[in-house]
């Protein structure tokens, strides 16, 4: 599939712009207007500087409000076009966006549209030029892809085609299956972009709040399946309006787009893969396999070589399955680091001392594995550093990680010990993906069991339930990608939590059905979280923590009480609202008061849980999940911001005992 991207989704100069897109392994770029208009590089130094760095300069764009006009615009009109189509000449650029008329249209009228767009066409073809027309989807007449392309096929020119662009159509919800009935060659521009699905008008929605592939909630997969099938193989290019994306680094912005449109080809061979078969099926006059929602790998590769546009796939790798460790990074001999061993016992982890020969030590309850790292962690304070996955097989898993364009964490490991393998998220977290706990053995006199460090009664069933990373604004829809694309977690509806300095954007990324066996992980953004402060001292912008799930909770909290465990301390007007709420029986009731315990309920089941002090940026959480409920007890998630918020301004983040 030939790449691109439109330089409008990139910050910083057009020069910027180019080179970040060629480093980042684009096939070719759209060059957006603005950015031609506003460079100090002539249009043949822009040729040239794209030419050096093996980048197609694809399209140029946008050409505005060309149609529907009377007949003295429209003569300025193609004055203007016939400048825009010798500026094109000099770039060696040779298709020209149009997009529908927003502004001038003054009429109604799709026979002198259609005029028009063919006496566009005809000047394009006497500069070697192509026209792809375009229906925005606030288009005065045209806002519909189905009735730009009756136009461009009434018009009949060679030199006239469509440009499919998907928010436009999945932002108006426009079906998507008559894309099939435009032939290929009579789409002359395919530009994508994802969209998280918001109420508010298209033309805002659209000019702020676009995000690469994978970062959003359209069906790209679907769209491009179509699209394959009309036997176009022209550039796929991103065109993502987006405030964060225009500030954010360049070079970090244009590794995320590439890895989008990666995610993008490896899902749509498996929609074609799934839907070509379902067709079949129907066709054959038998049911579709419901199953199929996973291709077969033969079935995978054939649906990437079934259509004149190649679609390049993966390793395929399951969900993880577990988590395997969590780390915390904390420096050598600093007060912290005693008060996280301390709290680390308090809770019941048991110590199994330092590895063979790094500075660094583990810690577990249960199947809740635990490492405290000093190593690199002089003046940091104590700060979630790594989280190891459980992975079928970490050689696929790792070939598939570069491939997104995910950096490996150069490690070094002596004989005889097991090579882990890991690469970084885009917030600094080093992501592991292991295939076991043999690692385990090298710590301290050897943990007895190969598989599982030994327990003690009775949480013997503790495992790590969920961890919550903090997320700088900046990389948070990067984060979100990453973790879909590279771990196959799935993004969960996300919620906004009110905490005393402002909202708090909690995204849940999971895998697995639930329950016990599930891998979830909660990513929080809130604004003041800065890219340069997490991973080491978020400690004044904010918390992230390890959830430990236990089988009996009440009688944790007891247990970690009487070892002297610092508990967050929640209001009583909580337990106020609780029993309103719930009517909860006045034992019950009065135990979670007593042991500064929260509850929630739903239709699937309930929830207990409690919060520890804070060390460091990290606090930890227990839970015990009741029945089917699958939540993050969010609506007593402000309760705990705000009591995090009292207790760093008492001076105390180390809660109450
Ligand atoms: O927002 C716009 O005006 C605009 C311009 C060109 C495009 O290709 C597009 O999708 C939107
Ligand atoms: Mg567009």
């Amino acid at each position: 599939m030939r790449t691109g991207i439109a330089t409008v989704c990139l910050s910083g100069t057009l020069e910027e712009k180019l080179r970040a897109a060629a480093k980042a392994g684009f096939g070719g770029v759209e060059i957006f207007e603005t950015d031609l208009i506003t460079s100090p590089l002539s249009p043949e130094d822009v040729r040239a500087l794209a030419d050096d760095q093996g980048l197609g300069l694809d399209l140029y764009q946008p050409f505005r409000d060309l149609d529907s006009v009377p007949d003295e615009l429209y003569r300025a009109n193609l004055r203007r076009a016939e400048a825009k189509f010798k500026l094109m000449g000099r770039l060696g650029i040779d298709t020209i966006l149009v997009c529908s008329n927003v502004a001038t249209a003054s009429i109604d009228d799709d026979a002198l549209r259609a005029e028009q767009l063919h006496g566009l066409a005809k000047l394009a073809a006497d500069y070697g030029v192509k026209v792809a027309y375009e229906a925005l989807a606030w288009g005065t007449y045209v806002n519909d892809f189905e009735h730009a392309w009756r136009l461009v096929a009434d018009a009949d020119h060679p030199n006239l085609g469509t440009c499919l662009d998907t928010f436009h159509i999945l932002s108006r919800g426009w079906d998507t299956e008559p894309i099939e009935q435009i032939p290929g060659e009579k789409i002359f521009f395919v530009q994508v972009a994802d969209a998280p699905k918001l109420s508010m008008d298209v033309l805002s929605w659209s000019r702020h709040y676009r995000v690469f592939p994978g970062e959003g909630q359209f069906d790209l997969p679907k769209f491009l399946g179509h699209v394959a099938r009309t036997g176009y193989n022209g550039p796929v290019s991103l065109e993502v309006f987006n405030d964060t994306f225009r500030q954010a680094d360049v070079e970090r912005t244009a590794v995320d787009a590439m890895r989008s449109l990666i995610w993008l080809e490896e899902r749509t061979a498996k929609h074609l893969a799934v839907s070509d078969a379902a067709r079949l099926a129907d066709a054959a006059g038998r049911d579709a396999d419901d199953d199929a929602a996973a291709p077969t790998p033969a079935q995978l590769a054939a649906a990437s070589r079934a259509y004149p546009m190649p679609l390049t796939t993966l390793p395929q790798v399951a969900p993880p399955s577990g988590v395997n460790f969590a780390e915390i990074k904390s420096a050598e001999g600093a007060a912290a680091t005693a008060e996280l061993e301390r709290l680390l016992s308090q809770l019941g982890f048991e110590p199994h001392g330092e590895h063979r020969t790094k500075p660094v030590n583990l810690w577990t309850l249960g199947d809740a594995r635990i490492i405290l790292n000093r190593q690199q962690a002089r003046g940091v304070d104590p700060a979630i550093s790594a989280l190891g996955f459980d992975v079928e097989n970490s050689v696929a898993a790792v070939a598939r990680a570069v491939q997104l364009k995910a950096a490996p964490v150069p490690r070094t490991s002596q004989a005889n010990e097991e090579v882990l393998q890991a690469v970084q998220a885009p917030d600094g977290t080093e992501v592991f993906l292991c295939q076991d706990a043999l690692w385990v053995n090298e710590f301290g006199s050897g943990v007895a069991s190969a598989e599982h460090a030994p327990s003690a009664a009775p949480f013997a069933s503790a495992h790590i339930d969920h961890i919550n990373l903090a997320q700088p604004w900046q990389h948070y829809d990067e984060a979100v990608l990453f973790y879909s694309s590279v771990l196959a977690l799935s993004p969960q509806p996300s919620q906004d939590v009110s905490s005393p300095t402002g909202l708090v954007r909690s995204q849940v990324m999971q895998a697995g059905a639930g329950g016990e066996s599930a891998v979830r992980l909660v990513l929080n953004l809130a604004p003041w979280i800065q890219a340069d402060t997490v991973r080491g001292t978020v400690r004044d912008t904010f918390q992230e923590h390890i959830a430990i799930a236990v089988p009996d909770l009440v009688e944790t909290a007891r247990a970690c009480r009487r070892r002297g465990l610092p508990f967050l301390p929640i209001p009583e007007n909580y337990y106020e609202d609780l029993d309103a709420r719930y009517g909860l029986s006045p034992d019950f009731l009065a135990t979670l008061r007593e042991l500064d315990l929260l509850y929630d309920r739903d239709a699937d089941g309930e929830f207990l849980h409690f919060y520890t002090a804070t060390v460091g940026s990290v606090f930890f959480e227990v839970v015990q999940r009741i029945g089917g409920y699958e939540g993050f007890g969010a609506p007593n998630a402000p309760i705990r911001h705000a009591a995090q918020h009292d207790a760093q301004l008492a001076g105390h983040p180390g809660g109450h005992r």
